[in-house]
């Protein structure tokens, strides 16, 4: 029996950002390896006009709980979703399920954050600052609880290139950054907002430091870790291999490549792509909760969740393989053939900027105008040029995060607990991995079937055929221009057709001998 999975069987546990993609997998491992628990509280907010028992039913009925439902049938039953919105000051927790989650609560997940990097500064410290001070005051009133586990980025620091498991300071205390952003008008922190992030590339990677650093302040004698892992991509085996639901990290670029529109990118091909499965930092983090309720360890522990140092893989081996996997698996209806030329040069960026996705575009439009229908391409290639210049920044870059707690971590795990709550990434197959991504795209983001594989080849090979005949024709309609604007150039064409002439008689010569 798994001593992890045991230390949670009557457990009451409360997960923010449950409705997430890291929490639906966290929250998926603990119901399917320890049924035996008492309670999992959801912090939920009614969304896209859905309840929150729309929602908790949803996340129920997918895929990805399928395994769930067998081994723990009564699974509705055991999660308890309270209302909550972390935007507000007292997170819109009634006083009645405020008493039963202070009262009852013993492992606290917090995984709740806004991720986009582009978020405004006073949204992302509202989530990922104060919603972490407000949770880590509640836990300083749980009487039952025995670890706090914090879930930031190993991107909180990135603007060092080696990074240890510790806190680094942050230039201006996150108190006062609270504080200003209580009374500062949007317009003003606009305009303070890159002097206050200072070398760090967004308001994410930002908010995070600060969030990390209220911790270590406020965390007081709670019993805290902290989990820092990097790209988050699909499942590596659990619950089953490629399970992916939205567009965050690689996913929304290995679609926009698949379908055709992205086909080149500013990336350094020897830059490490620390991607870290999604089931990895699930079993991390469990095995973390676990530790730091059970050892009781001094000071706050920080865990690496990365790839790189152990196992690394590089954004050009990355593309290579995505592109191979999408010759056997390749979405449906793509726009153009999936390339993926990745330089770190700008003009080479820029050149294939204009001729790879500005000019395809704009010929695509003109083609929809002249059908009478509206154009569109132009306006999807500037917003997903704009996506790619964000994410720019990750893909060009090494980090080195040690990862010396996380190896203790492992040391101390049974063998049947390093097997059902492995996080070992030295396991992971890349080639496998990056296959079943790709594959899991297409199952469960882009919704297609499988059986519609020959068709998408087919199309393939049609997009291929257009693209030569193109090509030929651009070439064709060139040269006959250059021929008739230019002596030169005709001067040089005949040179050439008469090296050749030349070049052929001498071969026919000796032939014409023999015989
Ligand atoms: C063969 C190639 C392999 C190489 C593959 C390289 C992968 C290189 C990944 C590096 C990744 C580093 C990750 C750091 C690690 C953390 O710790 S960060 C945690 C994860 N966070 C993220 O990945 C970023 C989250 N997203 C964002 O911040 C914002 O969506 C962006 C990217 C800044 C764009 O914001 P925006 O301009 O306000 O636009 P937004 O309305 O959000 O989206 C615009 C459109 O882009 C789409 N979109 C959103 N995100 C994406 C995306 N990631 N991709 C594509 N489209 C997207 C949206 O669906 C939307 O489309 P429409 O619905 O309008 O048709
Ligand atoms: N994805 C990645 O690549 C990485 C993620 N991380 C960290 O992992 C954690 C989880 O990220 P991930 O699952 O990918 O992110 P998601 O964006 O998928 O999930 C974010 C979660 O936070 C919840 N949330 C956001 N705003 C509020 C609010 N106002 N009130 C209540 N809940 C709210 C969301 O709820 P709702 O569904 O209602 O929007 C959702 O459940 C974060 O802390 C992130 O920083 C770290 C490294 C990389």
């Amino acid at each position: 029996m798994s001593t992890i999975a045991a230390f949670y069987g009557g457990k009451s546990i409360l997960i923010t950002g449950a409705t997430g993609f890291l929490g639906k997998v966290l929250m998926e491992k603990l119901f399917r390896t320890s049924p035996d628990l008492k309670v999992i509280y959801i912090l939920v907010r009614p969304k896209a006009g859905q309840t929150l028992q729309q929602r908790v039913v949803q996340i129920l009925n997918s895929k990805l709980f399928e395994k769930v439902k067998e081994v723990c049938p009564n699974v509705h039953e055991k999660i308890r979703a309270v209302y909550a919105d972390l935007n507000q000051n007292d997170l819109a927790i009634s006083k009645g399920d405020m008493q039963e989650l202070l009262s009852c609560t013993n492992i606290v997940f917090h995984c709740a954050a806004t991720v986009r990097f582009n978020d405004h500064l006073r949204h992302a410290v509202q989530l990922n600052v104060t919603a972490t001070q407000k949770l880590l005051l509640m836990a300083s009133q749980m009487p039952k609880l025995e670890a706090f586990i914090h879930i930031s980025t190993a991107f909180s620091n990135c603007n060092l290139k080696h990074i240890d498991e510790v806190i680094y300071p942050c230039p201006v205390e996150p108190k006062k950054i609270i504080d200003s952003m209580e009374w500062l008008d949007d317009a003003i922190i606009d305009e303070i907002t890159p002097k206050l992030i200072g070398d760090q590339p967004n308001t994410y990677t930002y908010t995070k430091a600060l969030g990390e650093m209220v911790v270590h302040q406020e965390g007081g004698n709670l019993n805290i870790a902290i989990v820092r892992p990097s790209i988050v991509g699909a499942t590596w085996q659990e619950p089953f291999p490629g399970w992916v639901d939205n567009l965050n990290g690689p996913s929304g670029l290995i679609i926009a490549t698949g379908k055709g529109f992205l086909r080149a990118l500013r990336a350094t091909p020897m830059a490490v792509a620390d991607v870290i499965p999604v089931d990895i930092v699930v079993n991390l983090t469990l095995a973390v909760g676990w530790y730091t309720a059970v050892q009781r360890p001094k000071s706050t522990l920080i865990y690496h969740c990365t790839s790189g140092n152990l196992n690394p893989c590089y954004w050009g081996k990355m593309g290579f393989q995505v592109l191979a996997t999408f010759e056997k698996i390749p979405f449906e209806r793509a726009f153009r053939r999936p390339n993926a030329d990745l330089t770190s040069n700008t003009f080479t960026t820029q050149y294939w900027n204009a001729v790879s996705h500005w000019a395809p575009a704009i010929i695509y439009d003109f083609y929809l105008r002249l059908t009478g229908r509206k154009p569109r391409m132009t306006k999807l290639m500037n917003r997903l040029l704009r996506t790619v210049s964000m994410l720019e920044y990750f893909i060009n870059r090494s980090w080195e995060w040690s990862t010396c707690n996380t190896e203790m971590l492992m040391s101390k795990l049974s063998p049947e607990d390093q097997r059902v709550f492995n996080f070992d990434v030295r396991q992971l197959n890349w080639l496998e991995y990056i296959e079943n991504y790709v594959l899991g795209i297409k199952k469960y983001l882009l919704k297609e079937d499988m059986a519609g594989i020959p068709k998408a080849k087919q199309h393939l090979k049609r997009l291929r055929n257009i693209h030569y005949l193109f090509n030929t024709a651009l070439l064709l309609i060139a040269w006959r221009l250059l021929m008739a604007r230019s002596q030169m150039a005709r001067n040089v064409w005949f040179f050439i057709v008469s090296f050749c002439y030349k070049f052929l008689s001498y071969f026919r010569a000796p032939s014409t001998l023999k015989v």
